[in-house]
């Protein structure tokens, strides 16, 4: 089973927890877009009824759109039954780092305000502790970029901007702010940092989600295991 099975894999397995009657926060990213996909499929063929998704993202929303998944916003529903969403990396508490998409701060409006919250991922995002392998991406404030990243010096961090692949200059989110990428040596405590991080003047969100996944789905080469918190 390679990577992108894992992924099907664990996309599929989540289609366990979805109901009828359901609002589902969609997430952004590789992994959700095939959980969208089969989504999708399971509605079209009349297995799901009355399922709307509250994207994260343009990319889930297009996403939803084109599979004929019904889309509707936060500020349209009373509440978010289910969130799925994959991850960058996932520590043995279920801690998570996010955001390689740029999407982290609807993501975490989202995901935080779901009843339950599920984490798809495969087995290589698997961390003994949180930036073992990936930066926390920290969405700001244009105006503050230098700023902070001269800030982010204090924690020992190996902090950059995050510059755009097919567009000249910084990546701008759908918020219209930019994304430094903070490698810190080792988050010894999630909630913490994620808390302090956000107490910066000009940072928006960050990509620590601790204490917000209730299930984290990992596809293996053994098949799809469950953590649950
Ligand atoms: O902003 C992007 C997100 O946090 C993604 O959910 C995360 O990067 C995982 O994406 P993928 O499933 O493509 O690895």
């Amino acid at each position: 089973m390679n990577v992108e099975d894992m992924k099907k894999a664990v996309a599929k397995e989540a289609l366990r927890y979805i109901e009828d009657d359901m609002v589902i926060g969609l997430g952004t990213g590789s992994t959700t877009a095939y959980f969208i996909q089969f989504l999708s499929e399971k509605i079209q063929k009349g297995e799901l009824e009355e399922i709307y998704g509250v994207p994260t993202s343009y990319q889930a929303k297009i996403l939803a759109m084109e599979y004929g998944v019904p889309v509707v916003s936060l500020d349209q529903v009373d509440a978010i039954d289910v969130a799925v969403d994959g991850a960058d990396e996932v520590d043995p508490n279920l801690n998570l780092i996010k955001g390689r998409g740029a999407a982290l701060t609807m993501e975490k409006i989202i995901e935080y305000r779901a009843g339950t919250f599920i984490v798809l991922v495969d087995e290589t995002k698997l961390v003994d502790y949180l930036c073992q392998k990936m930066p926390v991406p920290i969405e700001v404030i244009p105006a503050a970029w230098k700023a902070i990243l001269e800030e982010l010096s204090i924690f020992n961090a190996e902090a950059e901007l995050r510059m755009g692949k097919k567009k000249d200059g910084p990546v701008v989110t759908e918020n219209g702010n930019f994304i430094i990428d903070a490698k810190f040596q080792r988050i010894e405590d999630p909630l913490d940092m994620e808390i302090e991080l956000n107490t910066i003047p000009g940072v928006v969100e960050n990509g620590i989600f601790a204490d917000i996944a209730d299930i984290v789905l990992v596809g293996t080469k053994e098949g799809v295991k469950k953590m649950e918190r």
